[in-house]
């Protein structure tokens, strides 16, 4: 096939359809502010990475699915003041129509469940890994994407949801070599918060909006979150009251405020009695103050943090009953949480746990002179049929060959020189032990 498109043709100056060039003609090659490339050493750890979600998904009985990273803005307005509402990577497209790069996964999710309507039979486990987006200011110069591994269940209503998502999050976390002494999870539910403001009688409408303020806490002073609350048209009283149940790190001090009967007790004492069984127990602790930045949540809520205290949250997420009626659809009882790739590599390099992520391959097949370029090309064929990852290699000097043999980790070299191709043989040598012997072509594998 020729190439045929312009885009074929090499980038130079002048070149009409080359994109416009800067100062000095040369196209600038860093990727759009914000955002990363993955060079082969970095695309390897990050495919290390997503074959443990894959895998840690496979173990849960999770199926992936997958959506566009272009939505509809509808599907991510939200009137609750969240950050991820106000830094949206939106804009209209050439028909008009408003859409995003989404900035998260649940709403997707959502979406696809809504749209699978009667075909799926629940309860229904999907996982997705995505790229995210937002638009913020570079004045913080923090990134503009990344990637998530969501997983979620929908049409599970009782806290097994909640207790099937933290024993894959610990999963991961084993997997990585990471220990209950480097990370917790805390977890709360939303419905503490509830039980508050219905103490104060605060209208229903307020709830994700103090939700989303609640989160800050921790991120921007007391005085700030009281001024932001009674913005909102809080009494004093109820702010005071929800700081102070907020502030409650016990989940018997939680049961003497709200009482035994208390939904929020009863679902956390549940979720609490399951990690002992799953063997998670000594990972999680209940932290009153965890609410979450996601409007959509309505009952337990849990993030992972650096026991070290040095890093954002590892992950979280908690359940989203309600979150299906927002699209004008009927309710399904839903929980998933979100977990990005980024600050969990902080957190292996912290704890020396990067894995090696140098290159490995089986074989190097090389000719040693120029009329041997047809059998050698006929080794690697059938060495690639038989599974060897084989690099073929000509017009290089042995020394070469040898030291690039070393670079890519490869476990032989097979050398295709005319003296044993006469006799039908080829030299092999073992890099590893520096053995080398004579093997037939044919007898190769
Ligand atoms: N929601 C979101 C998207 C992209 C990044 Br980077 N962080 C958060």
């Amino acid at each position: 096939l020729l190439c045929s498109s312009a885009a074929s043709s090499t980038l130079t100056h002048g070149d009409a359809d080359a994109p416009a060039a800067q100062g000095d003609g040369v196209v600038d090659v860093n990727p759009p502010r914000g955002t990363r490339d993955f060079p082969p050493e970095d695309m390897r750890l990050r495919t290390w990475l997503f074959d443990q979600f894959r895998e840690v998904s496979r173990l849960m009985t999770f199926e992936e699915v997958d959506f566009p990273v272009l939505e509809s803005e509808a599907l991510f307005i939200r009137k609750a003041g969240e950050e991820i509402t106000q830094q949206l990577y939106n804009f209209e497209d050439k028909g008009g129509r408003r859409v995003v790069l989404r900035p998260e996964l649940t709403p997707s999710l959502a979406r696809l469940v809504i749209k699978q309507g009667k075909s799926v039979s629940l309860p229904l486990k999907w996982f997705t890994i995505g790229q995210c987006w937002r638009y913020e200011r570079m004045t913080r110069g923090r990134r503009r994407e990344h990637y998530q591994w969501n997983m979620d269940i929908f049409g599970m209503p009782k806290v097994r949801a909640e207790a099937e998502l933290l024993q894959a999050i610990v999963l991961l976390f084993e997997r990585l070599g990471i220990t209950s002494k480097d990370v917790g999870i805390r977890v709360s539910s939303r419905k503490v918060l509830q039980a508050v403001l219905n103490m104060y009688s605060v209208p229903e409408h307020l709830f994700a909006e103090v939700c989303v303020i609640v989160d800050k806490l921790g991120k921007l002073s007391r005085d700030e979150i009281e001024r932001e609350l009674i913005s909102t048209g809080l009494s004093s009283e109820a702010v005071q009251g929800i700081i102070e149940v907020l502030s409650l790190k016990s989940l018997s001090k939680l049961e003497e405020v709200l009482g035994s009967d208390d939904d929020a007790v009863a679902d956390l004492k549940k979720l609490f009695s399951f990690a002992e069984q799953y063997g998670y127990a000594d990972w999680i602790c209940f932290d009153a103050s965890v609410v979450r930045g996601l409007a959509y949540y309505t009952g337990i809520v849990f993030e992972a943090f650096d026991r070290e205290g040095k890093l954002r949250a590892i992950c979280g997420g908690g359940r989203y009953d309600k979150l299906l009626s927002t699209f004008g659809s009927e309710d399904t009882p839903a929980c998933g949480f979100g977990f990005g790739d980024a600050v969990i590599v902080e957190l292996l390099k912290e704890k020396g746990l990067l894995p090696d992520m140098s290159r490995q391959i089986d074989d190097i097949v090389f000719p040693l002179d120029e009329a041997l370029e047809g059998p050698a090309s006929n080794i690697a064929s059938s060495l690639r049929k038989k599974g060897r990852a084989v690099d073929l290699v000509e017009d290089k000097r042995l020394k070469w060959v040898f030291k690039h043999a070393e670079r890519i980790n490869a476990s032989r070299l097979i050398l295709v020189g005319s003296s044993e191709w006469e006799r039908g043989m080829v030299r092999v040598k073992i890099l590893s032990t520096r053995e080398e012997f004579e093997v037939k072509a044919g007898e190769l594998e």
